[in-house]
């Protein structure tokens, strides 16, 4: 019942933090293109810049124009391409955000940072480690920032349990257990995630637990136990 009661808290938090907030901007904003339509956009670009006054998104792309003007339309965003490439070449974008499938967010950070522009890249920021250290490299070399969208380490409470760890005030971690989870039946058989062609499965998509371990404690060896069901009656 209790997670009930903070399930509907937390949408009425939300409901009344963006649906009745229109910040002014700022003279000089960071204006953001967005790679493709994806159902994750309202949620990690475009609701929190409306909250924000030093960011605004221009257009949006999509593998087909329709797709882009309907999403630009239903939030308000003032332009829309049938292609990630028109986006990219347009001049007046500072950067791009980049919430494609895992196995394609190398290969479109490396031409948005060709293009000049700076990327937030959905987590996990690539496919392997070679392809993030591509993405490095190329930030470096474009003198570009390549940002991974793991939003939660830049919340508060983190920094505070990042603090009490470092300063050993409790003494040092011998141990971290992790787990993550997705009801049966979150996800459409169909959805990205269970497509290991782009870079899907349960290690890429709930990466927190890989990303919390290291943001606490630096690289550490893991032992990584998979439960793999897609609906209720698989074994
Ligand atoms: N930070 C967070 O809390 C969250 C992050 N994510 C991350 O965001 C990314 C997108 O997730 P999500 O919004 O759920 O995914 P969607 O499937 O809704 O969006 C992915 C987009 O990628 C585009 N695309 C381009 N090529 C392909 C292809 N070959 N197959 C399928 N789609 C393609 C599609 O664009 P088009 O519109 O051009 O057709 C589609 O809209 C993932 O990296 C995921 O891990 C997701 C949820 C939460
Ligand atoms: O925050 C999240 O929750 C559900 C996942 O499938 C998603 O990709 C992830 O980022």
């Amino acid at each position: 019942m209790s997670h009930i009661a903070e399930f509907l808290t937390g949408i009425n938090n939300w409901y009344n933090s963006v649906s009745n907030i229109r910040i002014p901007k700022t003279a000089n904003p960071v204006r953001f293109g967005v790679l493709s339509a994806a159902l994750i956009n309202p949620t990690a670009l475009f609701d929190p810049v409306r909250t924000h006054p030093d960011a605004v998104i221009v257009p949006v792309a999509a593998r087909e124009l329709a797709k882009a003007q309907a999403q630009a339309t239903k939030y308000g965003i003032p332009r829309a391409y049938g292609s990630y490439d028109e986006l990219l070449a347009q001049a007046d974008i500072d950067a791009v955000y980049i919430p494609l499938p895992n196995s394609l967010h190398c290969e479109w950070a490396i031409k948005a940072m060709g293009m000049g522009k700076h990327v937030l890249i959905e987590k996990p920021i690539a496919s392997n480690a070679d392809e993030a250290r591509q993405i490095l490299a190329c930030a470096k070399e474009t003198g570009r920032v390549a940002l991974e969208a793991f939003h939660w380490q830049f919340h508060p409470a983190a920094h505070v349990v990042k603090s009490l760890v470092d300063s050993g005030r409790y003494g040092s971690v011998l141990f971290i257990s992790t787990s993550l989870y997705l009801p049966v039946g979150t996800m459409p058989r169909d959805d990205i995630r269970f497509k290991y062609d782009l870079a899907g499965g349960a290690c890429m998509d709930l990466a927190y637990v890989f990303s919390a371990t290291r943001y606490y404690i630096g690289p550490a060896e893991c032992d990584v136990e998979i439960a793999r069901k897609l609906n209720a009656n698989d074994e």
